[in-house]
């Protein structure tokens, strides 16, 4: 059979009903059906994980465990399993899950589908080969494999993976949750986001606050921490603080003190107000560095971590300045404060009860101003006995499907 010809005979395959039963063909019809609605079914699952063999386990986040598997058709996946804690209804969560399966994109870990088992929950997604960013990033003697050109296509795949995100796909998804180990390389090394959507499918976000690792994260921003005020400027300020620390090789959660310097983004603030921001640059970059280029991510870091959400650059902008020569850009106002969700401990006066270095009016923007000003979304504060404990309302935003 010619190249065409085999083609031909494959593309009408399933509508060559012939010699077989016809519950046969009911039962293909089912299985392309079920393929168009990424439904899988858990046999098809545990087949593929090999009944969830710990020896499959890629590791255990806050939403469940992960195990890698195989399908039949030769694609690796790694399959979430959901824990129990998230409320949502079966068909809640299938609606959810089969809006972020429509989410298809280069630097986004791709949702391959979904499955409900009586009371189990599971997402199936594309599996990434290589480790999170953050076992590369803060490992001395890993660090070294992640070049300059490296870093650089990280800062930029993640910005492109945040745009669509936010305004390319079906509907504003923010993601909430960026950072260095929520970003997956695949064996070229391109940067995909991980866990995205996952408030779409947590609703009860209190319960799963609970269940998930306490401790400052320091990616937060800080109208999200203080206020609750959820908008895309608050993943803008995470991917700013993801952006300087892959410059630094410093994780900005556990930043020792440089001088007077309380965190990552004060410490770039004060030295880039200096004219001397390339201090901060790690060492492990000596012989790739292009200076241009990452004093240019610096200022870049700087503008998307400022303390007013506002002044921030939206992700489409990130996307304009990386794909331009260094040149002109705005100058940075002072840093905001990141802070954590996931703090377990309320600690008294930490220093973090106020939106440090927000210049004015800080409070009174994302709600009204931003494209995802639906979400009234607030997150347990718990960095200080000060801010005010409220409830996540979750901020979904309507679905606009399309
Ligand atoms: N699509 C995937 N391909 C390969 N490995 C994955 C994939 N998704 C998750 N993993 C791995 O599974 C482990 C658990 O991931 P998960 O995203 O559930 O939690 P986490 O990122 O470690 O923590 P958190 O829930 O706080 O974000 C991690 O080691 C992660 O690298």
């Amino acid at each position: 059979m010619t190249k065409s010809n085999s083609f031909l005979h494959n593309l009408m395959k399933p509508f060559k009903f012939g010699s077989r039963r016809e519950g046969g063909n009911e039962e293909e019809l089912e299985r392309i059906a079920a393929q168009e609605q990424k439904i899988f079914s858990y046999d098809t699952l545990l087949a593929a994980t090999k009944n969830f063999n710990p020896h499959h386990k890629l590791g255990e986040g806050g939403f469940g465990p992960v195990y890698k598997g195989k399908l039949d058709d030769g694609r690796e996946i790694a399959v979430k399993k959901l824990s129990q804690s998230s409320n949502q209804g079966s068909k809640e969560f299938m609606n959810e899950a089969k809006l972020l399966a429509r989410v298809q994109h280069r630097n986004v870990v791709n949702l391959l589908g979904y499955c409900v088992h009586g009371t189990e929950k599971l997402l199936v997604y594309e599996y990434v080969p290589h480790e999170s960013l953050d076992k590369l990033l803060f490992k001395s003697h890993k660090r070294e494999q992640l070049d300059w050109k490296r870093r650089l296509d990280i800062i930029t795949g993640v910005a492109r993976g945040l745009l669509y995100l936010h305004e390319d796909s079906h509907n504003c998804i923010i993601h909430r949750d960026i950072k260095a180990s929520n970003i997956l390389l695949d064996d070229k090394w391109v940067p995909k986001i991980a866990d995205f959507g996952m408030a779409r499918l947590f609703p009860e976000d209190q319960t799963h606050v609970n269940t998930r690792v306490a401790g400052t994260n320091g990616y937060m921003a800080p109208e999200y921490v203080m206020h609750g005020h959820l908008s895309v400027k608050a993943d803008v300020f995470s991917y700013g603080v993801l952006v300087l620390e892959l410059i630094s090789g410093q994780r900005n959660s556990s930043f020792s003190l440089e001088g007077d310097a309380h965190n990552l983004l004060d410490w770039a603030y004060k030295l880039y107000k200096k004219g001397r921001c390339l201090e901060i640059v790690d060492p492990a970059l000596a012989a790739s560095a292009v200076t241009d280029q990452i004093a240019m991510c610096i200022q870049l870091g700087l503008l998307c971590t400022q303390g007013d959400p506002q002044l921030r650059p939206s992700m489409r902008r990130v996307v304009v300045m990386l794909s331009k020569k260094p040149g002109h850009m705005e100058e940075p106002t002072r840093p905001g404060v990141p802070g954590s969700r996931y703090r377990r401990h309320r600690r008294p006066n930490n220093g973090l009860t106020s939106t440090a270095g927000t210049s004015g009016g800080a409070d009174s923007d994302s709600r009204t101003s931003d494209s995802s000003s639906n979400y009234t979304t607030t997150a347990t504060a718990g960095t200080s006995s000060a801010a005010p404990e409220v409830l996540d309302t979750r901020g979904k935003r309507p679905i606009l499907e399309g």
